[in-house]
């Protein structure tokens, strides 16, 4: 059975990629890395301890997180600082330990005496792994530009869904530092032009995230994780500061701080800039650095939001309500859910169908609105309607009230005759009209505004301020994305759209036969 949480004991950091490809096989969750000198006496003392030789560790942690993002993806790889930095008695950890690897034989007094005397947080049925590296080496020695250490670090970011990058940067900030930590995390108005920015976890989640990490590495240093507003937050105004850690994108940042530190008569800090970490298999829509938007692209399809029985419906067919903005590309993933086996209800070709003449939304549509609405051959003109109701919420309350009731009971009669295993709803504006509550899972999909814009113009024939104003009119992205448990992005070409669909349609086929 895999371990919930491994410790690893590092005596040779240049076997690192050699010991972490076998590490899943092994850990589940979490994967604390300890270094430890490869000296005579490994289990005597952690190595070294002087002031200014911690900062000789910084390559060495980023070789490690880097060959992390290759083998350790499912994993939380933490190395922690505590025991580089401090004469602590005990390696502490938040989560109890359940498998410690070493990396090199000892014998088993040195590991039960190891164990005993120096790991804190240890489950009673720990298991023990011993590696057989052969080479020995010493920790490399780092440039005497990276050798400094300050009183106060800073660094700021969004850290959403907290990774390997965000990881390392925090790990310098700590290394770095004697004393206190200042780190800056964005609220939501300095998200919006991020990719898939409604996919972005809460702030008090990010900072929660943060401050566990921080706490879990080196629990030692005070640690000061305060919400920003802007790009810069207290690094234009904290005298304390001396050194900020940003990453080579965000270098300018980080000069830009150090001029307007100089307007307000403080002291400059020292910029520390950390190489970037390579994402190993990005494909074309995706960073080729380790990147927060491509987990949120890896997040689409997948389950968000866990699924709330509903006992109202019967269990099968299987509904799922398939909403989103307009020109969000709905009808696109229908398309896809329909070849892969789904029953598709398209609502707005219910709707226009039931205002059909003879039909009795017919008559009701005419006496609301009036014969301006009525074409020459006798039929509803969609467009004159459209109008009148889109832009008017009045006026589409009418038109809603007329017809949400029509197109539901058409649905629930499609639902009962429905032999297929898995029925869409695709319904524009599903939720406003209440109708989850006949769905067993919502999946919604997203498109950002300024192409949805472009989609309207060149699609419906709309003036960019009419598109402006027609999405205004309508619920955000980010209610959509809040409401539902599986998203979809339809940004890229159809390709990546498939993709989505397909793995949200596996995942759908593994949760129903739970
Ligand atoms: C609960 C539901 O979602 S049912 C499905 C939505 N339909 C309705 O609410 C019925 C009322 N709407 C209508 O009768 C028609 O849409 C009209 C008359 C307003 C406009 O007709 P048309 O010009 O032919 O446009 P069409 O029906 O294709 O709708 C245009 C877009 O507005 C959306 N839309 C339709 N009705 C509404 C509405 N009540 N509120 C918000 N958006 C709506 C459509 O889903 C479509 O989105 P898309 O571009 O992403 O595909």
């Amino acid at each position: 059975m895999l371990a919930k949480t491994g410790l690893l004991i590092i005596s040779n950091p240049k076997q690192i990629a050699k010991i972490l490809s076998t590490i899943e096989s092994q850990v589940k969750n979490t994967l604390y890395i300890q270094l430890l000198s490869a000296l005579s006496d490994p289990f005597g003392s952690f190595y070294p301890k002087s002031f200014t030789s911690w900062p000789k560790y910084s390559q060495t942690i980023s070789k490690i997180y880097s060959q992390a993002a290759h083998h350790c993806n499912n994993l939380d790889v933490k190395v922690l600082l505590s025991g580089i930095k401090y004469n602590i008695p005990k390696i502490q950890t938040q989560r109890p330990i359940d498998l410690i690897i070493f990396d090199k034989p000892y014998s088993s007094n040195e590991i039960k005496t190891f164990i005993k005397s120096r790991i804190q947080n240890i489950t009673d049925d720990h298991k023990i792994v011993t590696l057989d590296s052969t080479e020995i080496s010493t920790i490399e020695e780092e440039t005497n530009d990276h050798v400094e250490v300050f009183k106060h670090t800073v660094l700021g970011g969004t850290f959403d869904r907290l990774h390997l990058a965000h990881k390392l940067l925090l790990s310098e900030a700590s290394l770095r530092a004697s004393n206190k930590v200042t780190i800056g995390v964005t609220e939501e108005n300095m998200l919006q032009s991020k990719t898939l920015w409604e996919l972005i976890e809460p702030i008090a989640t990010r900072l929660l995230n943060v401050e566990n990490f921080l706490k879990d590495i080196c629990p030692e240093l005070e640690y000061n994780i305060v919400p920003i507003n802007d790009p810069f937050g207290p690094a234009i105004t904290d005298p304390s500061m001396e050194m900020i850690v940003v990453s080579q994108e965000t270098i300018r940042g980080g000069e830009k701080i150090n001029a307007i530190r100089q307007e307000n008569g403080l002291n400059e800090l020292k910029i520390v800039a950390i190489e970037l970490v390579d994402e190993p298999n990005p494909n074309p829509i995706e960073e080729v650095k380790i990147s927060s938007s491509t987990a949120r692209i890896r997040l689409l399809g997948t389950l968000l939001k866990p699924v709330k029985p509903n006992e109202n419906i019967p269990h099968l067919p299987y509904v799922i309500g398939l909403t989103g903005g307009i020109a969000s590309g709905k009808s696109g993933v229908s398309e896809h859910l329909k070849n892969l086996g789904a029953h598709i209800i398209n609502c707005d070709l219910l709707g226009h169908e039931i205002y059909k003449p003879g039909k009795p939304c017919h008559q009701q549509i005419v006496d609301t609105f009036g014969d301006k609405v009525v074409s020459n051959n006798g039929e509803i003109n969609r467009q004159a309607l459209g109008g009148i109701v889109f832009n008017n919420p009045g006026e589409m309350k009418k038109l809603n009230n007329l017809v949400w009731p029509a197109i539901a009971e058409e649905v629930q009669k499609i639902i009962k005759t429905c032999t297929k295993k898995v029925v869409v709803i695709e319904a524009a504006v599903l939720l406003t009209a209440g109708w989850e509550n006949q769905c067993h899972e919502i999946w919604t999909t997203v498109i950002p505004r300024n192409e949805a814009v472009i989609r309207l113009q060149r699609r419906n024939g709309l003036t960019e301020e009419q598109a402006n104003s027609r999405i205004e009119s309508l619920p955000s992205n980010k209610f959509y994305v809040d409401s539902a448990n599986v998203v979809f992005c339809t940004l890229w070409p159809v390709e990546y759209t498939k993709e989505q669909v397909v793995k949200a349609w596996g995942l759908l086929e593994k949760r129903m036969t739970l």
